[in-house]
């Protein structure tokens, strides 16, 4: 397979047509879920010429994680609904690819297990901060213990987004031996969840205060994930987090929010190096993540083109379709004239 357009349509082939619509799908009438590959279509690339040099590196270090390209697994959710090797699978891929993972909490395997699965592995953590802090700073622990590096709190979703193929499916819960296995074992009566018991704990409070509260209970790096306004990436340096993550959740929460790529050069500006950006929404193609770094991210994250590897292929489909974006992205960003991604500039994008 050569482009993840063909990754999906074999995953799709593979998938319960109500899981497949899980995955894919986006908020309401799917504006913003187009949008996030629209805009970068859009964009004009400005090549630079004549600054031969034979060797590229797309290697960096992301909060003192090493990573062997700009180009990170977004937590996704319920990995064990594409393919029955799940976290598992997904996690092996992107240690043998060199890269970072961000698992997600609503994962269907225990983050013990990813870490032990992948010892080499620079595992990030998604953290939806919950109502019961006690609650919360288990978990923490917990991922603590498992060995991650950094948390990623994710702040778009004060409640969850309408997702009206959910809806139609009636897809509520998870199917039966499947459970969210991060939020099992902790504290009293949490038997471990569905998909409707992680919708319940998504925190409308969430505020600054609850960052820095995290802040106060763990050494680790905590990000942001879900920034979309400038002002927002301004607060956010303010109140010491240790990177930001541009996203729209995939077009997953608000419908017609803007396209990442689109905000990117705002936040970029508003951040102005104090911390990493990270952009997630539409990555496809090699020029994507082009635009997204010469823009001003530091990384990518991709989320569904890895659950479609996964879906079409368990672990070796991982390994593709992360091979096929490095070799994709190895290849745009000589064709720009650059040897590094740091290399990529702004007024290499027409807008
Ligand atoms: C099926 C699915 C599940 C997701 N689960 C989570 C999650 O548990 N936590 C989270 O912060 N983001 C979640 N996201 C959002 C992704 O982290 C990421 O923002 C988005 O997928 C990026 O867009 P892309 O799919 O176009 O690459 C999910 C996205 C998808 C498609
Ligand atoms: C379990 C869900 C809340 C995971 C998620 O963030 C999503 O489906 O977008």
């Amino acid at each position: 397979m050569r482009t993840i357009a063909e990754f999906e349509a074999a995953a799709r082939e593979r998938l319960d047509p109500a899981h497949y619509d899980y995955f894919a799908g986006g908020a309401q009438d799917e504006i913003t879920l187009r949008e996030n590959e629209t805009a970068f279509q859009r964009l004009r690339l400005l090549p630079r010429v004549l600054r031969g040099g034979d060797k590229r590196d797309l290697s960096l270090t992301l909060l003192g994680a090493p990573s062997s390209m700009p180009i990170l697994v977004a937590p996704t959710a319920f990995h064990r609904l594409a393919h029955p090797d799940g976290e598992l699978a997904t996690a092996r891929a992107a240690a043998r690819a060199g890269t970072i993972m961000i698992v997600s909490m609503a994962a269907t395997t225990a983050i013990e297990d990813i870490a032990a699965a992948a010892p080499d592995l620079g595992l990030w953590f998604q953290l939806y901060l919950q109502p019961d802090l006690e609650f919360t700073e288990a978990i923490v622990r917990r991922a603590e213990n498992a060995g991650v590096r950094a948390f990623v709190v994710t702040v778009d979703s004060p409640v969850l987004g309408r997702r009206e193929r959910d809806d139609r499916n009636a897809f509520h819960d998870l199917p039966p031996g499947l459970a969210v296995e991060n939020l099992r074992d902790i504290g009293e009566n949490r038997s471990g969840g569905t998909a409707s018991h992680v919708r319940d704990i998504v925190m409308s409070a969430l505020n600054w205060d609850h960052i820095a509260w995290l802040r106060s209970k763990t050494k680790l790096p905590v990000l942001i994930k879900g920034v979309l306004h400038a002002e927002d990436a301004r607060l956010a340096v303010h109140h010491g987090v240790a990177g930001i993550v541009v996203s729209n959740h995939g077009g997953r929460q608000l419908d017609t929010v803007a396209a990442t790529i689109d905000v990117l050069p705002e936040i970029a500006a508003a951040v102005g190096g104090a911390v990493p950006v990270l952009l997630d929404g539409g990555i496809r193609r090699g020029t994507d993540v082009v635009k997204a770094l010469a823009l001003g991210a530091d990384a990518v994250g991709v989320g569904r083109p890895v659950v479609w590897g996964l879906a079409a292929g368990g672990r070796e489909g991982v390994t593709q379709v992360l091979e096929l974006l490095r070799e994709d992205f190895d290849q745009a960003l000589a064709l720009c004239g650059g040897r590094r991604p740091a290399d990529l500039t702004p007024d290499q994008v027409r807008r």
